[in-house]
């Protein structure tokens, strides 16, 4: 354990190679640190690099500059304690729903008895239990993506990377799932980092919300929300702090679109 941040990110840039030779540049000089047990929000215009940012700190994408810090060492590939989970649903069609969850345990070598009843485990905090021998295909969307949260959740990771994780529910869903995601970070104390399009989800969910700049993302600003959960969507500083992101938001929508600013 260190006293330090559990990620630190400096100056953390990334340039494509695009088709044609050229260049795409999605991410400049980008610099944050995130506390342990946070639970940061990243917003930002369309396509200016929130999943590229995210897959740098997953190890699933190179850096082209910069520095990504997990307790003080380099992230350069994939690692157990930094779990992913995807807006589609990432589970495996032939595995069961138990199966599915066991995977992470199953590749740790733990032995059957043990990652099933940890599985099970994870099923019944987001009711899933009783679709332990059931398919992917025979879930909703809602209780696929319940499942692929307890998925990453087995393997035991310290930071949680969600990608619009309630991107494809519809809104009913979705503020059922925001609870349910938030009963697991306080009952597991993780770590996370939450990329999304609501700017109310970010206001409901996050202690921290990271705002992004259009294409090449950087972070413009960082707001605390530090009003007691669970949050009342009515309260007027809920509804000034919504309005105060989607106006920077607006803007580097616009610039993004002329490229000027103005
Ligand atoms: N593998 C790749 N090769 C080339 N360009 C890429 C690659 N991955 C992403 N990009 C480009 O990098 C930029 C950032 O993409 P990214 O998916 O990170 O944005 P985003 O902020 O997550 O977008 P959205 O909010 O629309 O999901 C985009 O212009 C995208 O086209």
């Amino acid at each position: 354990m260190t006293s330090g941040p559990i990620l630190r990110i400096e100056g953390l840039s990334k340039t494509f190679r695009t088709n044609n030779g050229g260049a795409l540049e999605a991410l400049a000089e980008a610099s944050f640190d995130v506390s342990e047990n946070d639970f940061v929000c990243i917003v930002g215009p369309s396509g200016c690099g929130k999943s590229t940012l995210l897959r740098m700190i997953a190890g699933l994408e190179s850096i082209s500059s910069g520095r990504i810090g997990y307790r003080e060492n380099p992230v350069l590939r994939p690692q157990k304690e930094i779990g992913m989970v995807f807006q589609e649903y990432s589970l495996l069609p032939w595995r069961t729903v138990l199966d599915n969850v066991a995977l992470g345990p199953e590749f740790g070598g733990a032995p059957r008895a043990e990652r099933e009843a940890k599985a099970m485990e994870y099923l019944r905090l987001v009711g899933m239990a009783n679709f332990s021998g059931a398919f992917p295909h025979e879930l909703s969307g809602g209780m696929r993506q319940r499942v692929a949260i307890v998925r990453a959740l087995a393997n035991d990771p310290d930071v949680l990377l969600m990608d619009e994780p309630f991107g494809a529910l519809d809104a009913h869903t979705r503020i059922l799932l925001q609870k349910e995601l938030l009963r697991v970070w306080e009952n597991y104390r993780k770590t996370i980092l939450f990329v999304t399009h609501g700017v109310d989800e970010a206001i409901y969910l996050a202690d921290r919300i990271l705002v992004m700049s259009a294409r090449p993302g950087r972070i413009l600003e960082i707001f605390d929300v530090d009003t007691e959960r669970p949050r009342d969507r009515a309260h007027p500083a809920y509804g000034q702090l919504a309005e105060r992101i989607l106006s920077i938001l607006e803007r580097e929508a616009a610039f993004s679109a002329t490229g000027t600013n103005g």
